[in-house]
């Protein structure tokens, strides 16, 4: 996997620094600061304790761990967060707790969250009178079928 040197600071001195726990993984486990209880529907937004400079022409995405989704319910609000290459705030999650019943506890240094660092182009939008045709066309939203019917539908 290709890898591009990123600048950190630490925010918070004391957690640790984003890190992959296996050698091909995509994303970078991240860190919440603090202690926070989520009862069920609840967000809240979190620091992670690190502040980055990504080269121009990358972005980080912020993405929920799938053993914690599974698990308790725990998800991030406006999944993936994206931190944009010029942000030199500290990275912060909007996490929400998705289960219906169960608070979810969370515990200062417990991994929250996975940073996945891309590439990105800008578009140039250029405005024109018509667009190609495609096989595709305008069919979106489930065109293609294979879609589970909704309670509502017949
Ligand atoms: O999960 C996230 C999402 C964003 N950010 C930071 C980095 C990003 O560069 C900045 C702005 O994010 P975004 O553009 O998604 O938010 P906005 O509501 O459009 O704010 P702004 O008006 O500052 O662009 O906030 C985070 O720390 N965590
Ligand atoms: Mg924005």
């Amino acid at each position: 996997m290709s890898s591009v040197q990123v600048l950190l600071s630490r925010v918070d001195p004391d957690v640790p620094l984003p890190s992959y726990a296996r050698p091909d993984d995509a994303g970078a486990d991240l860190v919440t600061t603090r202690d926070v209880v989520l009862a069920p529907g609840e967000r809240a937004v979190v620091g992670t304790g690190v502040a980055i400079a990504l080269p121009s022409g990358y972005a980080g995405f912020v993405h929920p761990r799938s053993g914690l989704a599974a698990r308790v319910g725990l998800s991030i609000v406006n999944t993936p967060g994206t931190i944009d290459a010029g942000y030199r705030g500290e990275i912060k999650v909007c996490l929400v707790n998705l289960d219906p019943a169960e608070p979810v506890e969370l515990t200062r240094g417990d991994r929250i969250a996975q940073l996945i660092v891309q590439r990105v182009s800008r578009a140039e939008f250029v405005e024109v009178d018509e667009l190609e045709p495609t096989d595709r066309g305008t069919g979106g939203y489930g065109s293609t079928g294979g879609h589970a019917t909704l309670g509502t539908e017949n």
